[in-house]
């Protein structure tokens, strides 16, 4: 069994690959999902951001407004470093859970997908750690077409991560997604190879 650790900044094509990797028949536990789940209505995490941020970070129907609360913390880093400080030990206890039971159910690759795996040091916990790349530039204009997010926002989201050096210094592995989908698909083809050979 291979526990593999698999990250990328905003827009890098991340999810993309997780979800050929799944394909193939990996088992994913995605840290992005997970840090959605913690904040649910009715969790002591959305309690905890509230009572933090207050209810000006609420929907009207009492959820999490997230770009609201996006634009506040990616302006500020005292905001995100506080925001973080109650949402990632809630991630972290959550994918501990699901990556142990992940390897207990016998399934030779399990992947944990989290962007800030080099951020918050995460590296010596997984067996490989593989990251996806590609140039600032295009993962603003990706994240901008597809997602909708301003390109400043997009932008203040890579400001407040590793930069393209640090985290390509922390691979194990690189996925380089500079490229077309198609391109990529033939990346992650070979990616499942050489994981599946680390497996066995
Ligand atoms: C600020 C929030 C509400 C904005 O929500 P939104 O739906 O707009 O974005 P989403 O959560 O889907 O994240 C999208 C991408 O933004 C980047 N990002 C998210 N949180 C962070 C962070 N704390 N630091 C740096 N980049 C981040 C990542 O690349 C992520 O993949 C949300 O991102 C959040 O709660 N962040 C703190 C928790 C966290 O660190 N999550 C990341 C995985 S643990
Ligand atoms: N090679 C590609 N060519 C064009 N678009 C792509 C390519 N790879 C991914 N995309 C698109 O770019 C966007 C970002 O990809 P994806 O969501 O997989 O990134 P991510 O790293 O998971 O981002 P986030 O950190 O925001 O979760 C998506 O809309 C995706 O469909």
């Amino acid at each position: 069994m291979l526990k593999v650790g698999l990250t990328g900044g905003i827009g890098s094509g991340k999810s993309a690959v997780a979800a050929g990797l799944a394909a193939y028949g990996a088992t994913v536990v995605d840290a992005d999902a997970i840090a959605r789940e913690v904040v649910e209505p009715g969790t002591p995490g959305l309690e905890a951001v509230v009572a933090e941020f207050g209810e000006g970070v609420l929907t009207p129907e009492g959820r999490l407004d997230r770009p609201r609360l996006g634009e506040i913390v990616f302006a500020d880093e005292d905001s995100l470093n506080r925001l973080n400080a109650i949402v990632h030990p809630l991630v972290g206890e959550r994918s501990a859970q699901l990556m142990e039971e992940a390897v207990s159910s016998g399934v030779e690759v399990v992947v944990y997908d989290v962007p800030l795996l080099v951020e918050n040091g995460l590296g010596p916990l997984y067996d490989v750690v593989v990251v996806v790349d590609a140039p600032d530039a295009v993962r603003v204009e990706r994240v901008a077409t597809d997602r909708g997010m301003p390109r400043e926002q997009v932008e203040a989201r890579i400001s407040a991560q590793a930069d393209r050096d640090t985290r390509l210094a922390a691979a194990d592995l690189v996925v380089d997604n500079s490229g077309t989908r198609e391109e990529l698909d033939e990346r992650v083809a070979e990616l499942w190879r050489e994981l599946l050979k680390r497996a066995r």
